[in-house]
C-alpha cells in the first residue's frame, strides 16, 4: 500500500481556481437589475461547454454523502463537456482538482468550497467526484449528455487526504 499524501485545503476563490474552472457565487460577481428592478441577475457566473456529436446540456440534482475515510484514490475528467456543481442546502464540499491535459499528480490541488458557492469544472479538468462534507448534500448539477465517451478515470499512485491549514 503506498504512502497517502496530505495536501492542505485552500479557500475558494476565483483567481486561484481559474486554471480548473469557474467559482458561481454572488460574492464578488458583476450583477444588473431585471423584471423592473425586482431581480437581480448574476449574470454568467461560468460558461457551459459542450462538446462533440449530439452535446445536449443537461441539469441534474446530486444527493452525496461525505467520502469516510477522506482519502482520495481517484480523478475523473470529461474531456467533452464541463460540469458544475451548485449546492442547493449550503452543502460545502472539497473540489480537488489538477489542470487539463496529461494527469500530473504533482499538480494536485484541494480547494475548500463555502457553502454558498459552486464550480464549474472547465472540459478536460481532472477532479475527484463530489466530495459533500455533510450528509445528504444536495447540488444543481449542469453538464452534458452525447455520444462518445465523456469520463476518462485515473488512479492515483499515493491517496490524497485533504487536511485542514493549521492556526
Ligand atoms: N459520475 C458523475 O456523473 N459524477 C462525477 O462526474 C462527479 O464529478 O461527481
Ligand atoms: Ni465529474
Amino acid at each position: 500500500m503506498t504512502e497517502p499524501r496530505e495536501i492542505i485545503t485552500e479557500p475558494l476563490t476565483r483567481e486561484a481556481f481559474a486554471p480548473f474552472g469557474e467559482v458561481i457565487d454572488t460574492d464578488g460577481a458583476d450583477a444588473f437589475p431585471i423584471n423592473q428592478g425586482r431581480t437581480e441577475r448574476f449574470h454568467a457566473l461560468a460558461q457551459v461547454e459542450l462538446l462533440g456529436e449530439g452535446a445536449q446540456g443537461i441539469l441534474s440534482i446530486f444527493r452525496g454523502q461525505p467520502l469516510e475515510p477522506l482519502k482520495i484514490t481517484l480523478m475523473e475528467r470529461h474531456p467533452l463537456g464541463s460540469q458544475a456543481f451548485v449546492p442547493l442546502n449550503h452543502g460545502a464540499f472539497l473540489a480537488v482538482v489538477a489542470p487539463p491535459g496529461e494527469f500530473d499528480e504533482s499538480a494536485v490541488r484541494v480547494f475548500l468550497t463555502k457553502g454558498s458557492q459552486g464550480v464549474s469544472y472547465r472540459a478536460g479538468t481532472w477532479h475527484a467526484p463530489l466530495l459533500p462534507l455533510a450528509a445528504d448534500s444536495d447540488y444543481l448539477v449542469v453538464d452534458r449528455q452525447g455520444a462518445g465517451s465523456n469520463c476518462d478515470e485515473v488512479e492515483l499512485k499515493r491517496p490524497v487526504i485533504p487536511v485542514s491549514r493549521p492556526g
